[in-house]
């Protein structure tokens, strides 16, 4: 499978150097619209960047995004139109109920496929399939170390409480895992984000209660050396997504 980059920061550089040995892929295109940073992939994979986003479409089997929810909103649906199927990261763009409608029927019209990964949480098999049931409540409490969202505060403060629908808008590089859990349980969660001096992971603490009973889950995510506001758990869960197109055997949902 060619596979081709939207965004070449610290996911992109976790997945190309996991992914480089094995040959069910080849990561050779490269979009960014900080063309050096392209220009530095290309030169490592002996690859090509793409001054021109659709050039990259024609060239690939598959875009994988770890770019912005503003790149998904502005050049996701380009890939679409051309039949491309897009590994999306930048999830919280998928919250405005208008566009992630539109970019499912240019999927459905050209046969492609959206895939949102787990992301940088857990538990996301276990709460589509307790959807099936009645959900009555769906929270996440997010505590990020205050290099990982911005601050420079000395004391634990919560930064936001409320629906994930405004958390993704006013933190957009920060809580993508709020619109996963939206999007997988049908509700708009409910999101607390902390900022906590005493920690350096990226904790996300889940809670979801319905008919089938009730999930907890708490991840204490170690952040990416290049960026500590993203999660090694995030790459690696889209690294996992792209090994089980191969699998026979597949574990999960
Ligand atoms: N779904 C999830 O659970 C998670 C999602 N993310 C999201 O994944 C995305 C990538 O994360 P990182 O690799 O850590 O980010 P990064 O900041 O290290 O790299 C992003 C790269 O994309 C480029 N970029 C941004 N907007 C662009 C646009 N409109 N067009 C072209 N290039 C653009 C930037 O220049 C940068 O090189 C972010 O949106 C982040 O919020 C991160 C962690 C977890
Ligand atoms: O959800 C996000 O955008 C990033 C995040 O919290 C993480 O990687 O732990």
């Amino acid at each position: 499978m060619i596979l081709g980059i939207l965004g070449c920061g610290a996911i992109a550089n976790i997945i190309f150097n996991t992914l480089k040995e094995d040959n069910n892929f080849e990561i050779n295109y490269f979009y960014d619209n900080n063309v050096e940073k392209a220009e530095n992939f290309a030169k490592i994979t002996k690859g090509h960047y793409s001054e021109d986003f659709n050039e990259l479409v024609d060239n690939v089997d598959m875009v994988l995004e770890s770019a912005s929810p503003n790149a998904v909103k502005s050049l996701i649906p380009q890939a679409l139109e051309k039949g491309k199927d897009v590994i999306v990261l930048s999830i919280g763009a998928l919250m405005d109920n208008d566009f992630r409608e539109n970019i499912i029927a240019i999927a459905k019209k050209n046969n492609a496929k959206i895939y949102a990964p787990s992301g940088a949480i857990a538990g996301l098999d276990a709460i589509k399939a307790a959807s099936l049931g009645t959900i009555d409540n769906v929270s996440i409490v997010t505590r990020k170390s205050p290099r990982s969202l911005n601050q420079n505060l000395k004391e634990e403060k919560v930064i936001f409480n409320g629906k994930a629908s405004e958390a993704v808008l006013e933190f957009p590089s920060n809580i993508n895992v709020a619109s996963s859990l939206s999007l997988a349980s049908h509700v708009d969660a409910n999101v607390k984000i902390i900022v906590d001096p005493k920690v350096n992971e990226n904790m996300h603490e889940i809670t979801v209660v319905g008919s089938f009973g009730e999930i907890k889950t708490l991840v204490k995510n170690i952040p990416c050396a290049a960026n500590a506001k993203t999660s090694i758990l995030a790459a690696y869960s889209a690294i996992e997504l792209l090994k089980s197109f191969n699998e026979t055997l597949k574990i999960g949902l």
